[in-house]
């Protein structure tokens, strides 16, 4: 079987060298705009552009999409089950852009989703969906696909979120001056030259327009010329310049021979004009697919012929959204007014009854039959196997760029390290001012267990602070991970390997400031061992939370989350109830072990070799290691390093839990969720099933309810 890379870094660089050329073409013409739509606009760059770019078309090995009767169900919170997506059969071929138009919750963003293979858990699919005449799994990078959120870095600028993306992606061998080539093209097909350098922007960093988000969003998926391009509302936040640059530039891409495919909401007739086909949802049914240019003829034959002077796009969605019989009924309630142009084809008619003609009149069209001949043909046809092509870059590669990536953001950003480094030292002068220079009174007993235990319970508690952070870092890596930029355990090593400078400054500062007020056991190892573990501690928590964040993306029910296992932790760490005393087996065993803070509290470390004293002839002196076994009752055989050991394997264990979470939220959690859904909608088919067989009359709505299972669906 052929294989072919979807996307060849070589061509793409070629392509890239071309555009920063053209750049030049561009200026001359008044506008660096003129670089994107030259292809359009100027004969002598088209050839340009072809030649030089030596991009042919791309024969076999271009993406050529089917899909057949593709349904989408899916599982309601309530038990209901919602038909989203209903029999929906279309194709999409190389070198041509398709737009995906409908009212608003008419199922653009699922159909995207079912073609991309990246539907909601909950939703159950059914039909076919055949790439090149074969199934495929097009999601993790086989298709690039620039979704409605923008989820980008905000501490870097629009050319380091290019570059690193490059460095990502681009084969290690690959020279420097050739991927430079292919990012500076990039910014200037996207029209950013502008604000290259300028930052994308965060809560506290104002950056970069929503529209220049946008647009760095598809250039960061457009770097590596992917074979099929997926986009949900690429132009929306766009002004009507921009809107139609943009699309310029896909259909530029498409020209290529790129298959692209987008969602649009009621785009300028300058930017319909640029669509080759049109894909009309109006209730997750199909309303028209055929050849953008024909649909006006489409309308007009159904009895809804555009009026003069309206734009094509506008008309369409208007004849198809029923939320129009809505608004006109509360207008001619509430107004004196006409609603209705006097040449408007629904002057007589409710939209409702409009689009069940539309529909009717679609179903008997020949561009229904053209459609399903043509997906029949193109089943027929097998074709060349694309691999996932999201990253041509080594492990190594990724694993460092991806460091560095994130350590730049992680020094770049306030709120990430430098606010916690500011509360870590403010905190711990507080600490040590209340139990400056401590003693070894009797007294300085107590004070010495209660300092440990606000020291490992408190302060490396208020690491759940860079939560919102760690979820900003997950959504970026979400983005990235399902466009298969790179691997799960890249991430992982290289989110350890960040953070690891600025745990070790905030923790060597605090503990050195509070090692020294307080003035625990002196002597260089006894710091050491304290700096080590509060070092252990805090990354613990950190691994901890990180692992939160790979199941629960949102920040409030993040923290609320790890402050609640925190608190148990804390309570079975010995302190506040001794250990002896933790009621058998639960708490005792297992939780008080699995808790870090048992570990962490490093009395020996403080106690061992002490004595205690009130400079009193009649009291006795009692030693460090009488206090610890009768009065916080630990075990003095073991040793303290054993306990450092242990919490430096947690910090293994959690980062290893971190990532199987995430695998798990891959690979298990759709598979289970999907297996739910399916049963679901066979339980709704069965009853749906019987209800027929009372009553007859229910016949037609027994399809919409029980769509048919595919035999191979989890
Ligand atoms: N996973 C899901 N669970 C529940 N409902 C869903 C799910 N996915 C889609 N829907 C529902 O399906 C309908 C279509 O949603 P979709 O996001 O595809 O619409 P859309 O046409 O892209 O809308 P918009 O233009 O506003 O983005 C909506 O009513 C939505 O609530």
């Amino acid at each position: 079987m052929k294989k072919a890379r979807a996307g060849t870094a070589k061509e793409a660089a070629a392509v890239g060298q071309v555009k920063a050329e053209l750049e030049d073409v561009g200026k001359a013409a008044g506008r660096a705009v003129a670089v994107a739509a030259a292809p359009a606009l100027s004969p002598l760059s088209e050839t340009l552009w072809r030649e030089k770019a030596a991009v042919e078309f791309l024969g076999d090995v271009s993406a050529r999409l089917a899909w057949r009767d593709l349904t989408v169900t899916v599982a309601l919170g309530s038990g209901d089950t919602q038909t989203v997506l209903q029999a929906l059969t279309g194709y999409a071929e190389p070198g041509t852009i398709t737009a995906l138009m409908g009212p608003s919750g008419s199922g653009k963003s699922t159909l995207l989703d079912a073609l991309a293979g990246r539907l909601a858990a909950n939703a159950f699919l059914s039909g076919t969906i055949l790439l090149n005449g074969r199934k495929a799994n097009l999601s993790f990078g086989a298709a690039a696909y620039v979704t409605q959120d923008d989820n980008l870095i905000g501490t870097l600028t629009v050319r380091e979120t290019i570059s690193y993306s490059a460095r990502l992606r681009l084969p290690d061998n690959m020279p420097m001056e050739e991927k430079r080539a292919l990012v500076e093209g990039t910014i200037v097909e996207m029209g950013l030259q502008d604000c290259a350098d300028t930052v994308i922007g965060n809560w506290h960093l104002r950056g970069v327009s929503g529209g220049e988000k946008r647009r760095v969003s598809i250039a960061l998926e457009i770097l590596m010329r992917p074979r099929l391009l997926f986009l949900d509302e690429p132009t929306s936040g766009l002004d009507s310049a921009s809107a139609f640059f943009v699309t310029q530039t896909l259909r530029g891409l498409a020209r290529d021979g790129r298959t692209v495919i987008a969602s649009i909401h009621q785009p300028s007739s300058e930017v319909f004009e640029l669509f080759d086909r049109l894909y009309l949802l109006s209730g997750g049914k199909t309303v028209y697919f055929g050849q953008a240019s024909e649909a006006c003829e489409f309308f007009a034959q159904a009895g809804f012929p555009c009026p003069p002077l309206r734009n094509p796009s506008d008309h369409f969605l208007r004849c198809i959204n029923a939320d129009f019989d809505k608004v006109k009924a509360t207008l001619k309630g509430s107004m004196k007014m006409r609603f209705e142009r006097s040449d408007d084809p629904l002057e007589h008619i409710t939209t409702s009854d409009a689009i069940r003609r539309l529909f009717s009149y679609y179903q008997h069209s020949q561009h229904y039959l053209t459609a399903r001949q043509k997906v029949d043909e193109m089943a027929r046809v097998k074709g060349t196997v694309l691999d996932a092509g999201g990253s041509q870059a080594s492990f190594g590669m990724q694993a460092c760029t991806l460091t560095k990536r994130s350590f730049v953001n992680m020094s770049r950003d306030f709120g990430y390290y430098w606010l916690r480094l500011v509360i870590y030292i403010v905190v711990t002068v507080c600490i040590g001012s209340i139990y400056l220079n401590v003693g070894t009174k009797y007294n300085s007993i107590l004070a010495r267990g209660a300092c440990a235990s606000f020291i490992f319970g408190f302060v490396t508690f208020m690491s759940i602070g860079g939560f919102p952070s760690f979820v900003e870092d997950m959504k970026v890596f979400q983005r990235e991970r399902l466009n298969g930029h790179y691997g799960v355990l890249a991430f992982v090593i290289s989110n350890t390997l960040s953070a690891m400078p600025f745990l070790i400054l905030i923790t060597f500062l605090s503990g050195t400031l509070c090692y020294f007020m307080v003035r625990l056991h002196p002597g260089f190892m006894h710091y050491v061992f304290f700096v080590l573990c509060l070092y252990a501690s805090v990354t613990v928590v950190e691994s901890l939370m990180m692992a939160i964040a790979s199941i629960i993306p949102n920040f409030l029910m993040g923290i609320i989350i790890g402050a609640g296992i925190q608190g148990i932790f804390m309570l079975v760490s010995g302190y506040f109830r001794l250990p002896h005393d933790i009621p058998k087996p639960f708490w005792r065993y297992p939780m008080s072990y699995i808790s870090f803070h048992y570990w962490a509290l490093q009395y020996q470390n403080d106690l061992v070799g002490l004595v205690f004293d009130n400079q009193d002839e009649e009291l006795p002196k009692i030693p460090g290691e009488y206090i610890l076994e009768n009065v916080f009752q630990i075990d003095v055989s073991r040793s303290k390093w054993l306990d450092l050991s242990v919490l430096f394997g947690m910090i293994v264990i959690y980062r290893l839990l971190f990532f199987a979470m995430i695998k798990v939220s891959e690979d298990v959690t759709p598979w289970v969720r999907g297996y739910i859904a399916r049963r679901r909608v066979q339980h709704k088919r069965r009853e749906a099933e019987l209800a027929m067989v009372r009553t007859p009359s229910l016949r037609g709505y027994v399809v919409d309810a029980a769509p048919e299972l595919p035999a191979d669906h989890p």
